[in-house]
């Protein structure tokens, strides 16, 4: 009989295999990813089906379209309104919601910048079988191009004041012409807090109590052109991410005639909110979401009517546009910039606000 030598020193337990984590939603494959909104380590699969669910779900939660609607996607070639087109097709055909979509893209006549971004667009044209039209400052706004602007201006600042207030215009015009009643943007969450943000900084109460709105309707009340942004509430390191990983063709080069100090401002510090607390952008919306409008400031908005000269929607008699188009062809560039010039260009339009406010019975309005 052997008997075990007890001093022999025990064997070394097989080393533990390193404990390798799995995706949090599928448990089975490895995560590439840490989530940014949620801080889940995800494999790429379950990424793109949380990605793709959230849009769906903030489309049918909020109605956003019917069956048989036309939809344009204001395409600009940069990652959001690229991964927007890759969406609205992708939802489109797997919900079969029976949208028909198409691409809507405004040359702002910036040579280096759009004209490179639009052959982006171009090749996403071919690349999701949806297709393109092209509206330009050009044409719509008697030759003046930004480009053309800026050199009148004999500086680039203001330019987002035009651009903005043109842009939007140039979109409900396209939309017009094919008979699109439904144009979606690529607006993201972090672009929305940030403008819930700005308004607060300036007191901008009647944008503030409207800013959040995932749906805004046009001109013609229910006839008008509608607006959705159904990435209200994607963030924009996700839509990087699902850009990146999906591989898909976008213009990544920032605007020759950007940045604008204000905006600027408050995405730093939106980023800056985000690192210490990643909840923050959507808590951010969601405050803004809670804003209301009391009655008597409600009552002192001025109401909507039509641009006496070119038939746009506008709240005083001429149009933004049409103020800013007369001061250029007189010579005077700063007409309908007027006391803007003394705060930040930004403050005053661009695309994701619209006109800047005036004060009016001690509410900042629109005019
Ligand atoms: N030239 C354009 N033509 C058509 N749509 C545009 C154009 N510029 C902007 N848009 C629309 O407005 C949204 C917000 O535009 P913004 O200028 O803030 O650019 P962004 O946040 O960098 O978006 P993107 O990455 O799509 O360029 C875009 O996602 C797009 O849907």
């Amino acid at each position: 009989m052997t008997v075990p030598d007890t001093t022999a020193p025990a064997a070394a337990p097989a080393p533990s295999a390193p404990v390798r984590k799995l995706c949090a939603l599928c448990s089975t494959r490895r995560p590439i990813l840490v989530r940014p909104k949620t801080a889940q380590r995800l494999c790429k699969e379950c990424f793109y089906h949380v990605f793709e669910t959230e849009i769906h779900h903030t489309i049918t939660s909020n109605k956003l379209f019917s069956r048989g609607d036309k939809v344009a996607i204001g395409a600009s070639g940069g990652k959001d309104s690229t991964v927007l087109a890759h969406i609205m097709k992708t939802l489109n055909e797997r919900y079969n919601y029976g949208l028909d979509l198409y691409l809507l893209s405004v040359d702002e006549g910036i040579k280096g910048y759009r004209d490179d971004s639009l052959e982006t667009v171009k090749r996403n044209e071919t690349q999701y079988a949806i297709p393109l039209t092209i509206v330009s400052y050009e044409s719509l706004y008697r030759g003046w191009t930004m480009d053309r602007i800026v050199s009148a201006q004999g500086t680039a600042k203001n330019s987002c004041t035009y651009c903005g207030v043109f842009r939007r215009q140039a979109l409900d015009r396209g939309a017009a012409q094919l008979g699109i009643a439904h144009i979606v943007t690529g607006h993201n969450a972090d672009d929305m807090a940030e403008t819930v943000l700005m308004n607060l900084l300036r007191g901008d109460v009647a944008r503030l109590g409207r800013c959040t709105e995932i749906l805004t309707k046009g001109e013609d009340g229910d006839d008008g052109v509608r607006r959705s942004k159904p990435f209200k509430y994607a963030y924009e390191k996700e839509i990087v991410m699902y850009a990146h990983f999906k591989k898909l063709d976008y213009f990544s080069t920032e605007c020759t005639y950007s940045p604008d100090a204000f905006r600027g401002t408050a995405r730093a510090l939106i980023k800056d909110l985000e690192a210490v607390r990643p909840s923050a952008i959507l808590d951010i919306i969601h405050s803004g979401e809670a804003f209301h409008l009391d009655e008597k400031t409600q009552k002192a908005l001025p109401k909507q009517g039509t641009c006496e000269r070119c038939g746009y929607m506008t709240s005083g008699e001429v149009c933004k546009a049409c103020v800013l188009l007369e001061g250029l062809e007189k010579g005077m560039p700063r007409l309908g910039i007027g006391r803007e010039r003394k705060s930040d260009r930004d403050a005053m339009t661009d695309e994701k606000e619209g006109p800047r406010p005036l004060i009016a019975h001690g509410v900042k309005v629109d005019f």
